[in-house]
This record gives C-alpha cells, sequence and structure tokens, in this order.
C-alpha cells in the first residue's frame, strides 16, 4: 500500500512538498544559509531566505538551484533532506512514492543525484518529470487526449514554454530568463538611474507591488531603500509603475519571442486547439502584473492565468502520482 505518495516541486524560488490526502504541506524558499569555512549548513528555506543580504561574513544565504540547474549540488541535496525530514517522510508507515519535479535542464547525473538523495529519505520508489508537463496537469488541463494545450511556466530562474498531446511534449523551450532576471533588471534600473544599490528582496517587493508589464496598466508609487553609491549612505527614493514598466520590457519581449517559436514550431492541427483551448500560464512568473493580458496580445491567442500558478507543479504531481503509468518512461527509475 503506497497510502503516502509525495511530490516535490524542486524549484530555483521556491521548493513545494505535496502529500497525498494533505495536499500541498510544504511551501518555502530554495535557500540554504551556510558557515563560510566549515561550510556547515545553518539555516534552510524560510528561515534561511529571511537572512538573505543580512548575514554577517562569516555566513552565506546561497540558492543552490540557479538559472534553472544545480549551481551547488551538495547543499541542494542537504535542503531535499532537510524538507523532507521536516515533514516527516521517513517515518511514514510504508515507504512512499516520490515525484520529483526539476528544472528542465538538468544532467542526467544530477537527476541520478536527486534521487539519491530522495532516496537515502526513505523511499525506494524515486521519480523525475518535466516540470511543464506537470504545471500544465496542475493547472487543470486534460493533456493525455489527442488535442494541443500549451503552457507558459515562468518560475524564478527558467520560462519553459511547452505544446502538450496525447501525455506528452510535442514542442518546447526553455529560456532562463524568468522571476529572478526580473528582480536583475529592476535593480539595476535603480543602480543606474538612481545611484542607489538595493537588496534582492527590495528588488522582489517592487516586482510584486509595483512593476507592470502593460503599458499604463498600473498606476502604483513605492518609497524603497538602499545605499546611495557616491554618499555611502542610507537613502529613500520613490518608485513608479512606469519607470518599473521600461526596465522590464527587453526581458519580458524574450518569454514573448520564445512562445511565439514554439507556436510557429507546432502542427497546424494543434495550433487550432491552442486557439480553441487557450495558452494557460503558470508559476510565480504568470502573477507578474499584467503578463496575461500582454501574452494574450503578441500571441493572438487567448491566455489566462491558472488558478494558484505557484501551486500548480506541486498540485500536478499529486494527480500524476495517482496515475503512475502516464509518466514518461525514459524517466522514471523504479
Ligand atoms: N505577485 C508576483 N508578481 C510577480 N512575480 C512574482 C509574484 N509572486 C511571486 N513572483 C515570482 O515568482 C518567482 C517564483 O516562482 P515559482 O515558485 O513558480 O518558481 P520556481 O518553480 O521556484 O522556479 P523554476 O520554475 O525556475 O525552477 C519568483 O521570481 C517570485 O519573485
Amino acid at each position: 500500500m503506497f497510502g503516502r505518495d509525495i511530490g516535490i516541486d524542486l524549484g530555483t524560488a521556491n521548493v513545494l512538498i505535496h502529500i497525498k490526502g494533505q495536499g500541498i504541506v510544504l511551501d518555502e524558499p530554495a535557500v540554504v544559509a551556510i558557515e563560510k569555512d566549515s561550510k556547515q549548513v545553518m539555516a534552510v528555506g524560510e528561515e534561511a531566505f529571511r537572512m538573505v543580504g543580512r548575514t554577517p561574513g562569516n555566513i552565506v544565504a546561497i540558492r543552490p538551484m540557479k538559472d534553472g540547474v544545480i549551481a551547488d549540488f551538495d547543499h541542494t541535496e542537504a535542503m531535499l533532506k532537510h524538507f523532507l525530514t521536516k515533514v516527516n517522510a521517513k517515518s511514514m508507515i510504508s515507504k512512499p512514492r516520490i515525484l520529483i519535479c526539476c528544472p528542465t535542464n538538468i544532467t542526467s547525473v544530477e537527476q541520478k543525484a536527486i534521487i539519491e538523495a530522495a532516496e537515502k529519505s526513505g523511499s525506494k520508489n524515486v521519480f523525475i518529470e518535466e516540470e511543464p508537463k506537470v504545471a500544465a496537469i496542475g493547472a487543470g488541463m486534460d493533456i493525455f487526449q489527442p488535442s494541443g494545450n500549451m503552457v507558459v511556466d515562468i518560475g524564478g530562474g527558467t520560462t519553459d514554454i511547452a505544446v502538450l498531446s496525447m501525455g506528452s511534449i510535442v514542442t518546447a523551450s526553455s529560456i532562463k530568463i524568468a522571476g529572478d532576471q526580473f528582480d536583475h533588471e529592476i535593480l539595476n534600473y535603480i543602480k543606474k538611474q538612481y545611484k542607489l544599490l538595493i537588496g534582492e528582496r527590495t528588488a522582489e517587493m517592487v516586482k510584486k507591488e509595483v512593476a507592470t508589464v502593460a503599458p499604463g496598466g498600473r498606476e502604483n508609487d513605492m518609497d524603497i531603500r538602499g545605499r546611495d553609491m557616491v554618499s555611502g549612505l542610507p537613502r529613500t527614493i520613490t518608485i513608479s509603475s512606469g519607470e518599473i514598466y521600461e526596465s522590464l520590457t527587453e526581458s519580458v519581449s524574450h518569454i514573448v519571442q520564445a512562445a511565439k517559436n514554439v507556436l510557429e514550431r507546432t502542427p497546424p492541427e494543434l495550433s487550432a486547439d491552442i486557439i480553441d483551448r487557450g495558452v494557460i500560464i503558470t508559476g510565480g512568473g504568470a502573477l507578474l502584473h499584467g503578463m496575461d493580458g500582454l501574452l494574450t496580445e503578441e500571441l493572438k491567442v487567448p491566455v489566462i492565468t491558472a488558478e494558484e500558478p505557484m501551486h500548480c507543479v506541486a498540485n500536478g504531481t499529486g494527480i500524476l502520482l495517482e496515475n503512475l503509468d502516464r509518466i514518461s518512461k525514459k524517466k522514471v527509475k523504479i
């Protein structure tokens, strides 16, 4: 009996764990705080995230997954083990089956290592699946029928775009432009325009509260604090949605172009289905103000933001675990 199947969305920005019958039981930032010299892990997840940009010299808060790939394997493994222990995976009565969704670009060696890390947490049945497929399932698409479904998953490190039919990816693209890049553009804009250095967390707050990708679509102002690059002293400025819009246009245009390229490579019958069904956007980047409207205008098909876009992958793992035969056999390790 496999009463306690576990699904893991091992994202660049966030890690979510879904347990069958319980739903999402863990949703924490993919951050690890380590002591520089000893390399000892000091904190993981939410606690480590609170330290980003605020650690003393001997402690660093790192994101072991970066740009959609595993930048630091040892700490990815430590993070995964920490989270699985936190949700009590090992103590489950029957050994759980674990389905992990990873960034699309990880190598087979990294896949194997992730599987091993999960196995150490008490499971002998670990599966790995492609993120856009699981995101589409979690967003409520029936991708197993012979019809075209398109999903654009805008995460922290990567934007994964895929057209799926009969349970498989037909055309796809993955680019390293997503939420982190938006933060970076905002940070750079403020540095260049105001000679003010701000932290990553402030840039992310600006993105959520003020940014828009729709011209004139939002008119929010926000006071932000940072360090003046000339005087070295703390300074406060007020920034507006219009300014931030300008700073994001280039990054967003790469996402639009990648989506257009995928559509251009899609067989015509499936394209026709996409016109009827629309495109679904998932991932935290789907929440960027004006994203759905911009994509609708550029792709000339209806684009809908999934319900709870940041939970789609985790929820999708739950659905897939109930239909294990539908997992891509090439990626399964039994
Ligand atoms: N309201 C919002 N507006 C804009 N961006 C947001 C909002 N809420 C979250 N985000 C962004 O979404 C991103 C995280 O999304 P998500 O958790 O789907 O990524 P991930 O799965 O960890 O990354 P990846 O899929 O690249 O591995 C972050 O960059 C975060 O700043």
